[in-house]
């Protein structure tokens, strides 16, 4: 696809263009999408910042990120256009009268896209300084990180700093989750497909797994993680925003006020989890010394500036039903954890056991149809079927046998490069389509939930279970499938 001339060129501005969030992800997706030609050949890209350096030392900081986070050599006729967008002004954030600069850097009559990739609280200051500088309008749009508050009433306070200056259709909350190919797969596998579509339900589904799997471990933000855990870190955003993908309600359209509606609605249906449930709903670890992928790594009380008192989970599970007609009985099972054997977010959905067994000589018990969907890596979805092994023998000829029916995304569109979550979410503000970002309801709802969870665990007063870095978290996360007489599944990611 390649962006219509006709669509308005924007002045795309990168508050924190020297933070890691930036460098890393950012600039090389804005790149990308150079490369793409899905950028505006008019659109420019201002960064921000508080040091005192020329546009020349910034153009060469810029291209040294990209050559070291892009994966990939420069190309030279993408970066000669690339470069010719950038500029850069020196701001305080903090300080309203240091924007005096930034009217000389944008047109007013274009459309502004202003990233927040800051701490979250400074979002109310940079707003006050675009407002001071004058360049607030209706046509802007600005672009929100997260986490955004650390739990319900802080949330409301910066969307409230926001919302002084911008109307909710102007604001951006990035789950970066959102922007992933084989997140935005759901959509399509759900409801491009009557075999699926028609069989989403209680009727034919027993319940449901979510994994979100992390081998790296801190990695030198003990100080923000400590104070955030698992639970707000992943839970609260990305766990949350992929259930109310699977479970949601068709969205009439795929605009952004149906999709977000009906996730909205899911968020709602959440049965709490409070101090009279806690301990059959959940269960949080910390991991300790161990070995990841034969590495020998130390446990998160040791990590680099770590408290050696922390109770900050660094795993979770949860058993999670939500109340409403289409998942009566269905459990969601989710969990996530750091320092777990690999990387792989799956989401593996069970189907019900067939009500009557032809085939005792095979399997005593018929296993059910699963549907894996394989977010990161190997991204693909598998069926897994029940296939009679060809040949004579058997009783009636009925040897059975459980296959895969496989859709490797590598293998089926070799051509086809997987972008960056970025890249996809950089593109749609820059389209101004608000679909695959977070409303400030399910913001809100997601908290209300994850508060009740973080407030009964401090009522048990106990602290998270320890588990060896390098497995799948403490024993009690087996035991609560197990209470169910379910198991997690495990993931072929990491065996082959
Ligand atoms: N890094 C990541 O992978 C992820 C980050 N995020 C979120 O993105 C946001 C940015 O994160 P990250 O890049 O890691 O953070 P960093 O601390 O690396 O960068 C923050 C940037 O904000 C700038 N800044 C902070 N205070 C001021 C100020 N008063 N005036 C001017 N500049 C200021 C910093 O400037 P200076 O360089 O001068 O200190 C820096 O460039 C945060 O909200 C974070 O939670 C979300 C998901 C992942
Ligand atoms: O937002 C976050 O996400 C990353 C995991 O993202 P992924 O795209 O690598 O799966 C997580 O490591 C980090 O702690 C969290 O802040």
């Amino acid at each position: 696809m390649t962006l219509d001339n006709s669509s308005a060129p924007c002045d795309f501005v990168l508050f924190g263009t020297k933070g890691d969030l930036a460098r890393r992800k950012l600039l090389p997706s804005l790149y990308q999408l150079e490369k793409a030609e899905l950028m505006h050949a008019e659109t420019t890209i201002l960064g921000v910042a508080r040091d005192d350096i020329s546009l020349q030392e910034y153009v060469a900081l810029v291209k040294e990120n990209i050559e070291q986070f892009s994966g990939e050599t420069l190309c030279t006729e993408t970066w000669e256009r690339f470069s010719a967008k950038l500029d850069y002004v020196c701001v305080d954030m903090k300080n309203a009268e240091s924007y005096s600069v930034f009217a000389e850097h944008v047109d007013v009559s274009r459309t502004m896209v202003c990233y927040f990739a800051t701490p979250p609280s400074i979002f109310g200051d940079i707003c006050r300084g675009l407002k001071a500088a004058n360049v607030i309008d209706k046509s802007m749009r600005v672009v929100l990180e997260k986490p955004i508050g650390h739990d319900l009433a802080s949330s409301k306070v910066i969307n409230d700093q926001v919302a002084e200056f911008f109307d909710e259709s102007q604001i951006y909350r990035i789950d970066h989750y959102l922007g992933k190919e084989t997140v935005l797969n759901l959509i399509a596998l759900r409801f491009a497909n009557s075999i699926f579509a028609t069989n989403w339900d209680h009727n034919s589904i027993d319940h449901v797994q979510i994994s979100v799997a992390e081998s790296v471990g801190i990695e030198g933000r003990w100080g923000y993680f400590d104070t955030a855990g698992q639970m707000r870190d992943m839970v609260q955003n990305h766990l949350l925003q992929i259930l109310t993908l699977i479970a949601m309600e068709p969205p009439t359209t795929l605009d952004a006020d149906s999709i977000r509606g009906e996730k909205l609605k899911v968020l709602k249906a959440l049965r709490p989890i409070n101090s009279t449930n806690i301990n059959q709903k959940s269960v949080r670890g910390q991991y300790i010394g161990g070995f990841v992928k034969g590495k020998e790594v130390p446990g998160y009380l040791d990590e680099p500036d770590a408290n050696p008192r922390s109770e900050t989970e660094t795993f979770v599970a949860l058993n999670v039903d939500i109340d409403n007609w289409r998942w009566a009985g269905v459990p969601f099972y989710l969990r996530t954890g750091k320092r777990l054997p690999n990387k792989t977010s799956e989401v593996v959905i069970y189907f019900k056991r067939q009500p009557h067994n032809l085939f005792e000589d095979s399997f005593a018990q018929l296993p059910p149809n699963k549907l894996t969907i394989r977010l990161q890596p190997d991204e693909g979805v598998e069926v897994t079927v029940m296939n009679k092994v060809p040949g004579l023998t058997g009783t009636s000829g009925m040897d059975l046998q459980k296959s895969r029916l496989n859709l490797s995304f590598s293998e089926a569109f070799q051509d086809d490069r997987i972008a960056d979550a970025y890249e996809k979410l950089l593109l749609e503000v820059m389209l101004g389509n608000q679909a695959l970002f977070v409303s400030r309801d399910e913001v809100e709802y997601a908290w209300k939930w994850v508060d009740g969870i973080i407030e009964a665990w401090k009522h048990t007063n106990e602290p998270p279970e320890p588990y060896q870095a390098g497995t799948w978290g403490p024993v009690a996360s087996i035991a609560l499938l197990a209470r169910e007489n379910r198991a997690w599944y495990e993931s072929r990611i990491g065996r082959k």
